[in-house]
């Protein structure tokens, strides 16, 4: 599509494009990380969408099952030799964003790419490294990382494959002993994988030390079958990501070299003698990696769901403003602007924190290189939290911008059902949110008990700050409302901290406490993990250097998302004194006149995303917005209108229709 050709675009969205305030491109900029970024995401997907083999027979709804797999794989398997035949020197998870879209519905070798490869690079030693990472990222081996069980995801401690050292031939016995030990989801695993990375509880003598990775082949390099004392298959269909074959797994007292243990951080010597490691949670580390890349990922699917919704809401006109009077967009509904405008400001607030974690990382892996394990907990903590929001506030984004968009938001055309589901996953793998919060809540109590210790922890240091307890702001600066979200945050640490105490006081083991607590702790983490994503979002635009016409866009989105957040919770607010109903009342206010400056700019801003039409995959949000012919050519494409008269007529409906003649 040519974007510079006006005389092919809806004239709402010429009309809309003409009111821009703001360079585009600088904010693309921003929104990829720089120009060199932007640069290079559009140099991958030019590669891709001009490419004829990852263009389907026909759309993947019609396909059946196999047929659906089977597409997929293709493309899949196109796409990393095209990545491959690429230039040497770029990292392949830093492009992994610019291929959202590429693939529709569940990449069978997602894993392998997002999982099994990180595994090899955070657990193996050298040698080990040297072994398998080459032949993985040249894809001569295809792997994913199985953990999961029937009986077991989220407790990993109660993981049942066993991994028991056998000296004698320095071996490991792989086994399933119950049907609940079955590994059960891995991406991958049921037909595409040869290789997969386990967690199973190591047994050396006689004694358990709980969850290790094994690397274990599964597949016979040549003949691709299941080798000897291995069961494999696919899991069925699920909510969505039906392209992926699921998969699960039992041994049958498998044996593996012991070399086979991914041992960098901990090993298992000949004798048997165990290792340990430096910290014992280092073996979650594929998890933790994982975690960091999915808020980003949760940002990217927002992008292309409130693109979605943005253009179609600038086309869509429907009922009326002014009595008799033509009807207006929709977007020009204050009910439609709180709907998606919001969301906008949410893809900002995702974009800044993923930013802010992965920085984290960095410096925590560089300190785990020198050994030093301090702010692995920090990082835990908040990967957890960010992990959890990111994921359920982008499934909710997605889910209103498929009610901004009516009936045709439900069309699998419009691309937005596909894209809940590839979101909506993301809340419950990965860990669940709920459970990954409670992590948060558990290093919140922790660290407000050890307050006056000095622990290096950045994200939790204003715990220590009880003097701004009492104090609420008259100032509505953006600074004066994170400074709210903080109060609230901290409140809400306090109240779980002494209503936990208050039970432990009256006799209550600590553990039943918690449980009994854990409705509010879970209040807690996500206060604590909004406050953190609040104060990053202000930050970064408050210090970012550009153009006028950029700061104030990002300015009014940062200054909407706290808002709206407020208001969102506000009895949060309220009950500790952040804020008076005065001040919610203004507030309230305030996010209208907001939603009223930022709607002219609302379609510059999702134009700013840049994603191409042939990745974006909407009949409601192409950038022409040409979406009802478009909606009326994709349903030419159904097979059942192949015929007029479809052959379940005469089979079914003809016999009832004459039943009663
Ligand atoms: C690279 C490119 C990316 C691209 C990106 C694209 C994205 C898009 C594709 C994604 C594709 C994925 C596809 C799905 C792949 C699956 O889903 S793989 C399976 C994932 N499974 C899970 O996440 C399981 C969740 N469960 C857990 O992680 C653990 O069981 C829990 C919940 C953390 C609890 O662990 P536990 O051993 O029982 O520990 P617990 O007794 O609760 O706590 C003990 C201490 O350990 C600490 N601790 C626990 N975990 C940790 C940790 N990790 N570190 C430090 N400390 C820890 C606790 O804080 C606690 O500390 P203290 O309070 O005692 O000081
Ligand atoms: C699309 C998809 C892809 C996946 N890919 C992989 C993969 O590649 N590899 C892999 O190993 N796994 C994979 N998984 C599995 C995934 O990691 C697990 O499903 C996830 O960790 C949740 O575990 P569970 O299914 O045991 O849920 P459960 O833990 O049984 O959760 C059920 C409910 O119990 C609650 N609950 C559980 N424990 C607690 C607690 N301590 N406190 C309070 N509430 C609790 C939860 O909040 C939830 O409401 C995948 C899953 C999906 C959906």
């Amino acid at each position: 599509m040519d974007k510079n050709n006006e005389r092919e675009c809806n004239e709402d969205l010429i009309r809309e494009r003409r009111k821009c305030n703001f360079n585009i491109e600088e904010l693309t900029n921003i929104v990829d990380g720089g120009k060199a970024r932007t640069a290079r995401r559009r140099e991958i997907q030019r590669l891709l969408i001009n490419d004829p083999e990852f263009l389907d027979e026909i759309p993947q709804d019609y396909m059946s099952h196999e047929d659906r797999y089977s597409n997929e794989l293709r493309k899949s398997a196109h796409l990393m030799q095209k990545l491959a035949d690429q230039e040497s020197g770029h990292d392949i998870h830093q492009d992994i964003g610019a291929l959202t879209g590429i693939l529709k519905d569940g990449n069978p070798l997602m894993v392998h790419l997002s999982m099994f490869i990180p595994a090899i690079l955070g657990q193996a030693n050298s040698e080990q490294q040297e072994k398998w990472l080459g032949r993985s990222l040249r894809n001569e081996i295809i792997g994913t990382y199985a953990q999961t069980e029937l009986g077991h995801g989220t407790f990993v401690r109660g993981l049942e494959t066993r991994a028991t050292y056998d000296p004698t031939v320095e071996e490991f016995v792989l086994h399933t002993p119950t049907i609940t030990a079955t590994k059960w989801w891995p991406g991958g695993l049921g037909k595409t994988c040869n290789y997969c990375v386990v967690m199973a509880q190591l047994y050396t003598q006689g004694r358990c030390y709980g969850p290790h990775p094994f690397i274990v082949q599964l597949r016979d390099e040549e003949t691709h079958r299941s080798l000897p004392g291995i069961t494999l298959g696919e899991i069925g269909p699920r909510l969505g990501l039906n392209s992926n074959d699921n998969g699960f797994l039992k041994f049958e007292n498998h044996r593996i070299p012991r070399t086979n243990m991914l041992m960098k951080h901990s090993q298992v010597l000949k004798d048997g003698t165990y290792v340990k490691p430096l910290h014992n949670k280092l073996s979650y580390g594929t998890m933790m990696l994982v975690r960091v890349g999915i808020v980003g990922a949760c940002s990217r699917s927002l992008q292309y769901a409130v693109t979605i919704a943005t253009r179609y809401s600038a086309v869509r006109h429907q009922s009326e403003i002014v009595p008799g009077q033509p009807e207006p967009q929709i977007l020009d509904y204050q009910t439609q602007q709180y709907k998606v405008i919001p969301q906008i400001a949410s893809v900002f607030a995702l974009i800044f924190s993923a930013r802010s974690l992965s920085k984290i990382q960095s410096s925590v892996t560089a300190k785990l290189k020198d050994g030093n394990t301090d702010l692995l907990p920090e990082l835990h903590s908040l990967s957890s939290g960010l992990k959890a929001l990111s994921s359920s506030d982008a499934s909710w984004g997605v889910e209103v911008c498929r009610l901004a968009c009516g009936g045709h938001g439900y069309l699998a055309s419009s691309n937005l059902p596909r894209t809940y589901t590839g979101t909506t996953c993301a809340i419950t793998y990965e860990g669940e949110n709920t459970v990954l919060l409670l992590q948060v809540a558990r290093y919140l109590i922790k660290s407000y008990r050890s307050i006056g210790k000095e622990t290096g922890a950045s994200s939790v240091s204003y715990l220590a700050d009880q003097t701004s307890l009492a104090s609420s702001s008259s100032s509505f600066s953006n600074k004066a409302l994170v400074q709210a979200f903080k109060l609230s945050a901290l409140s809400l640490v306090a109240e779980a901290e002494a209503r936990l105490q208050k039970l432990c006081d009256m006799g209550q083991e600590f553990y039943h406490a918690w449980n009994y607590c854990s409705v509010l702790l879970l209040k807690c983490a996500e206060a604590h993990t909004r406050y953190y994503i609040c104060e990053k979002y202000e930050q970064t635009v408050d210090s970012l250097k550009a153009s006028e016409g950029v700061k104030n866009v990002l300015q009014s989105l940062c200054r909407l998302y706290l808002i709206y957040h407020i208001t969102l919770t506000h009895g949060d607010f309220l009950k500790c004194g952040a804020l008076t109903p005065r001040n919610i009342a203004v507030l309230e206010g305030e996010m209208c006149d907001l939603l009223a400056v930022l709607r002219p700019q609302a379609v510059s801003i999702v134009d700013a995303f840049d994603i191409p039409d042939e990745l974006l995959g909407s009949t409601l949000g192409c950038w022409d917005g040409n979406v009802y012919q478009r909606l009326y050519d994709e349903a030419l494409k159904s097979p059942l209108n192949k015929t007029d008269v479809p052959d379940a007529y005469y089979k079914y409906l003809l016999p009832l229709m004459k039943s009663s003649l």
